[in-house]
């Protein structure tokens, strides 16, 4: 029966799966603040690299991570390894995050569960499913409705640099929600907790889309009023789609929603926009993945984007636009003609939540179906989970 692990007080034992740009970023903040944290890499020479040099070799090579951190890996952890974890926080892009939930779950104690976490942002190609439900598949609902999923305006680079930075906190249970963003609150990275990661979820998949656009029509020569247009527009679009998935309309007021938005298709930094900003610019986007040196989610979700928007019947014409560049090779320079020859229409108009999607989810898991938008309140009424610590 499953039973989440009581969390320390002060430190806690943290494994980052991902030594990636995020994966080691995340590390650094949580070894920053004193937690005793592990990193597993897939890549032999940089869990040697790490572990020598206290550097990663291969992603933001210029930062020193703390002493206490250690690398482990290629190998996956060992089950008592896990077991002992109070946290462990998924940092995989969302592609092959299924695969290595499958091959970890066999060495899960389900009755002594770590806080599961998971950081990334996008939708899995094929099966159109966020990650609560590749969780769901791969390791039960229970595990799941108790998982945390962050997301927020928050470059790996400036967290290193201990920019302010704020980001959302979601689960279904609330309690677990608290226990994430307690872990990872610090005075220059602030967590606001939230109880829809259905909507923080889309928030964090679909702005990568929105900045790819953003970057393209940058790359085209396109200037400030056209970007705030895609921003904007983008908002609008996202929010349909969330709303007539099931989600709150007001978590894409978030930092999820809006803050991440504007952070990535206002900036180069941003991986999914330099992906729009050399299309725009004219290269092919094999050239651009096979030199980008990094994940661009944008690009995948853009085919589950494309599958859920046709299966709600809602109007999404920007994100609908980037899948046809990116998989129907429609000329950049066109499709934004073709958006801004669309007929008049009214700016905001939310279609009735119907939420289907968020329905058939939160049967998956077992939950009550009681609501279109998912709440902590929903969940709280479930016999038991109050209890659980
Ligand atoms: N970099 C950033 O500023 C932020 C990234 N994210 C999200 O975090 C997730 C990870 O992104 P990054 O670390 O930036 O990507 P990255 O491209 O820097 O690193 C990807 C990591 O995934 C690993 N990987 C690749 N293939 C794998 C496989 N088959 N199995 C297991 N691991 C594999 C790589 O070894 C690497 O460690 C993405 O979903 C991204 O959207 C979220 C917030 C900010
Ligand atoms: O999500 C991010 C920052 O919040 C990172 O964006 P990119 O993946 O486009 O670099």
């Amino acid at each position: 029966m499953y039973n989440a692990k009581t969390q320390p007080k002060g430190s806690s034992k943290v494994l980052v799966f991902g030594a990636g740009n995020f994966g080691s970023c995340l590390a650094s903040h949580l070894g920053d603040s004193q937690h005793d944290v592990y990193i597993w890499a897939r890549e032999e020479r940089i869990v040697t690299h790490f572990n020598k040099y206290h550097r990663n070799a291969a992603y933001l090579k210029d930062h020193v991570f703390p002493e206490s951190i250690t690398a482990v890996g290629p190998a996956l952890p060992s089950e008592e390894f896990m077991e002992d974890m109070d946290v462990l926080l998924f940092a995989i892009p969302t592609q092959f995050l299924r695969e290595m939930l499958r091959t970890l779950r066999p060495k899960f104690n389900i009755e002594n569960m770590p806080l599961m976490i998971f950081v990334n942002k996008g939708i899995e190609v094929g099966s159109n499913a966020l990650t609560l439900e590749i969780i769901t598949d791969t390791c039960g609902p229970e595990v799941a409705e108790a998982a945390a999923f962050i997301s927020g305006p928050s470059f790996a680079k400036e967290i290193v640099d201990r920019q302010p930075t704020s980001v959302s906190v979601a689960s279904f249970t609330e309690i677990e929600a608290n226990k994430a963003a307690t872990l990872f609150h610090q005075p220059h990275f602030r967590c606001y907790t939230n109880g829809d990661p259905i909507g923080i979820e889309l928030s964090g998949a679909l702005k990568n889309v929105y900045a790819i656009a953003a970057g393209m029509s940058d790359g085209l020569g396109f200037q400030n009023n056209t970007r705030a247009m895609i921003i904007t527009r983008g908002l609008a679009e996202l929010t349909c789609i969330g709303t007539a998935y099931g989600a709150s309309p007001l978590t894409f007021l978030g930092l999820a929603g809006v803050g991440d938005l504007f952070l990535t298709c206002s900036s180069p930094n941003s991986r999914n926009y330099t992906v729009g900003f050399r299309l725009g610019q004219g290269e092919s986007l094999d050239t651009i993945l096979n030199t980008l040196g990094s994940v661009a989610e944008g690009v995948t979700t853009a085919k589950g984007a494309k599958t859920i928007i046709d299966g709600l019947g809602v109007s999404a014409p920007i994100a609908t636009a980037i899948y046809d560049v990116l998989y129907n090779g429609k000329d950049t320079r066109l499709a934004i003609r073709e958006l801004m020859e669309l007929p008049p229409s009214k700016e905001l108009e939310l279609p009735p939540t119907a939420g289907k999607p968020t329905r058939h989810l939160l049967r998956k898991l077992g939950m009550e179906v009681d609501s279109p938008v998912p709440r902590w309140r929903t969940v709280q009424i479930l016999p038991g989970l109050n209890d659980r610590q």
